[in-house]
């Protein structure tokens, strides 16, 4: 069992460090670790966000787990070596087509929710989102038009079977769940949506047992936040999926709760091969100060585990241990506690 770990940038390495402290206390046996860098990290020493040693580790690994990239210090660079080219290059490259971002409310944090804590407590949906297409891949750049007036421009675009590959991955999450798939589009504005929309409707004939509705983005973030508890699986596009993701975090008390899985096709000896990584970034604005809940971080070493090498009973051992140092009043500052990010590591390693 290889993992690869990228701890990235910003909080990045301080969360990498209590979900490795936490793998480390499951002692797994045969379990191989690599590290790499990535990001605004490799861009310094490697001259690139994402070295070729470091893709080549990836594809080495049964799974990759993922801190975060991003720091203000490279934000000037062009694209193509800024350091979220990391992350949507390891997407890219490795085919990692389906993000899973599960947002579940956690017993005893209603009151931490931006929503009133009856509506909180329903949480409890999937949100599928697209990884490799969309508005994030297509030709962008930057023109002076005839006029002499700058412009910028992203192409955006879905071609059919990247639409229904999500799809098949969303109908089944719903089957394995609660049988309700909501897919969330602008398919009263887009040609891409339009056709999101019609081939999410012909692959819903595979799917009879499933109820299929649809919504407009615009509808659907107003309706995360007036009851989320309606959703059960939601299936979208890379950029709103992107977005809405971020808000569901703050429907459960914060982004430092949310884990994710990009999944594709490929098989290894254990499982889906998969990057896991936590729905934030890498908060340039707390870097450094042991202030990051590093919860995210762990819960999506559970889904690697669970995902990419069979460990059931281990993803839940974990999963129980973040449930049970919440109930207890574990909590950082994104929750309104002051429990630093090494004293959240501790207390969840104290639960597992
Ligand atoms: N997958 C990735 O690596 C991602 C990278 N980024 C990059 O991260 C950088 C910062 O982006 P932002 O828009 O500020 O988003 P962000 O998610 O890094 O931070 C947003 C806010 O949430 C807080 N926050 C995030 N994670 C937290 C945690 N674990 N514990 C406590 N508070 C937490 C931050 O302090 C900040 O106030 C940018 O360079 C951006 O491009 C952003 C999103 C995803
Ligand atoms: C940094 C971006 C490339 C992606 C992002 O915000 C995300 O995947 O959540
Ligand atoms: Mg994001």
């Amino acid at each position: 069992m290889k993992i690869a770990l990228f701890p990235g940038d910003g909080i990045g390495p301080e969360i990498m460090t209590e979900a490795r402290r936490v793998l480390d206390a499951l002692g797994l046996p045969g379990l191989v670790l690599f590290a790499g860098d990535v990001g605004g990290t490799a861009y310094r020493t490697h001259g690139h966000p994402l070295p070729p040693e470091t893709l080549e580790m990836a594809k080495a690994a049964d799974a990759v787990l993922f801190g975060a990239v991003g720091d203000p210090a490279c934000d000037n660079l062009e694209r193509h070596l800024r350091p979220e080219q990391a992350i949507l290059g390891l997407r890219s490259q490795l085919g990692l087509f389906a993000n899973l971002r599960p947002a579940t409310m956690f017993p005893g944090l209603e009151d931490m929710s931006a929503l009133r804590p009856e509506v909180a407590s329903q949480i409890d949906l999937l949100i599928v989102r697209e990884l490799n297409g969309d508005v994030y891949f297509g030709e962008k750049a930057m023109r002076v038009l005839d006029d002499g007036r700058r412009q910028g421009y992203d192409f955006m675009s879905y071609a059919e079977d990247e639409v229904r590959r999500i799809a098949h991955v969303a109908f089944r999450a719903a089957q394995g769940r609660r049988g309700k798939l909501c897919s969330v589009d602008k398919a009263n504005v887009l040609e891409t949506s339009q056709l999101w929309r019609d081939v999410v409707i012909e692959t819903h004939a595979e799917y009879p047992d499933v109820e299929l509705s649809h919504m407009y983005v615009d509808n659907a973030a107003m309706q995360l936040v007036r009851n989320p508890g309606q959703f059960d699986v939601v299936v979208t596009g890379n950029l709103f999926g992107d977005i809405l993701s971020d808000q569901a975090s703050m429907c459960v008390g914060s982004i430092g709760l949310l884990a994710s899985a990009a999944l594709g096709e490929r098989q290894t000896e254990f499982g889906s091969f998969g990057m896991y990584e936590p729905i934030h970034g890498s908060a340039p604005d707390i870097a450094g100060q042991g202030k990051a809940n590093p919860m995210a971080m762990i819960l999506s070493l559970a889904m690697l585990l669970r995902h990419s090498l069979g460990l059931e009973a281990e993803a839940a051992r974990i999963e129980a241990a973040v449930g049970k140092a919440l109930q207890d009043g574990v909590t950082g500052a994104d929750l309104g506690g002051s429990a630093g990010t090494t004293e959240v590591g501790d207390a969840v390693l104290a639960r597992l």
